[in-house]
């Protein structure tokens, strides 16, 4: 990831300006009054209570909806296909095709840009090479291990080559060995990439992992619409190994503030949520 290292202030990738949603014939909105600028290249971890809104937040960004109130643009374009052209979304679960090999499902996203068959099947059969899964890619995804089809889902959306990555719990379904050892290999492979990263999670060690900043999403007063709650800096340039990081004092010091403001953003529906 290249840090941004001139004066100037980095172009914003997304600017999210009093955002309101709301479902049609939903009785309130999900999201109100939120403002948000994530600067190209910067990778942004929400998080909030289930339901709060961080998966509508993200179709959102992706052109899937519409706002009701309120403005958003993704690289300068506020009209949904605008939106589209510019996000590769990584929906919950790794969202493989069952039916195509790995190698297959990979391809996928080069097939879609118009890349001809063995040219897609090369590109992806060099990216499973480097990200080590070149061995499993005659397999169809039910033979692979959780992190294995992951990882191999991260791939086909990096080779989608879009300036922006929509991850929506991408580690969600890991147990947490796995998850703790995908985290790490994350960090080490998309250092490259000069991708904008939104990545939803409810794991906080994850988010501050994985990103240069942590927003929580939470309601401002109880039944209210959902706005943005409060940001810290995310860990993500801190290229020292996972378990350092997490044995760092400070670190332990922003993962407290995170889940205490977790806590006192207790309004929603969660049963046994602090007050
Ligand atoms: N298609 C829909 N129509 C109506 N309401 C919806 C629809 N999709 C989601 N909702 C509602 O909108 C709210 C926000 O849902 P959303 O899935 O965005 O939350 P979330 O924060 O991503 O939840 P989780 O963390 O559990 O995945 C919830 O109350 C949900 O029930």
């Amino acid at each position: 990831m290249a840090i941004n290292a001139s004066a100037d202030p980095p172009t914003p990738a997304i600017t999210i300006d009093d955002l309101g949603f709301r479902y049609p014939k939903a009785e309130r909105g999900v999201l109100g009054g939120l403002r948000l600028q994530v600067p190209a290249g910067q990778h942004l971890a929400l998080i909030g209570r289930s339901g709060c809104g961080k998966s509508t937040l993200l179709s959102l960004i992706a052109g899937l909806h519409e706002p009701t109130t309120g403005t958003l643009s993704v690289l300068g374009r506020d009209d949904p296909a605008g939106r589209l052209a510019s996000c590769a979304i990584m929906p919950q679960g790794d969202s493989l095709l069952p039916w195509l090999n790995l190698l297959d499902n990979v391809a996928i996203s080069l097939r879609n840009r118009g890349v001809t068959r063995p040219q897609a099947r090369a590109r992806a059969h060099a990216t499973l090479h480097q990200w080590g899964l070149a061995d499993w890619e005659q397999e169809r995804p039910a033979a692979l291990s959780g992190g294995m089809r992951q990882r191999a889902a991260l791939a086909r959306a990096l080779l989608a080559d879009k300036p922006i990555l929509l991850a929506d719990e991408p580690l969600g379904a890991l147990d947490a060995i796995t998850r703790a050892e995908v985290q790490q290999w994350l960090r080490a492979t998309i250092i490259g990439s000069s991708a904008t990263l939104i990545m939803v999670t409810h794991d906080v060690d994850e988010a501050l992992l994985l990103s240069h900043r942590v927003v929580l999403l939470a309601e401002p007063a109880p039944g209210q619409p959902v706005s943005t709650a409060a940001s810290w800096p995310g860990w993500f340039a801190d290229d020292r190994p996972r378990e350092l990081l997490l044995g760092d004092p400070a670190f332990a010091t922003v993962r407290r503030q995170i889940l205490q403001s977790f806590a006192d953003s207790g309004f929603g529906p969660n049963p046994g949520a602090p007050r």
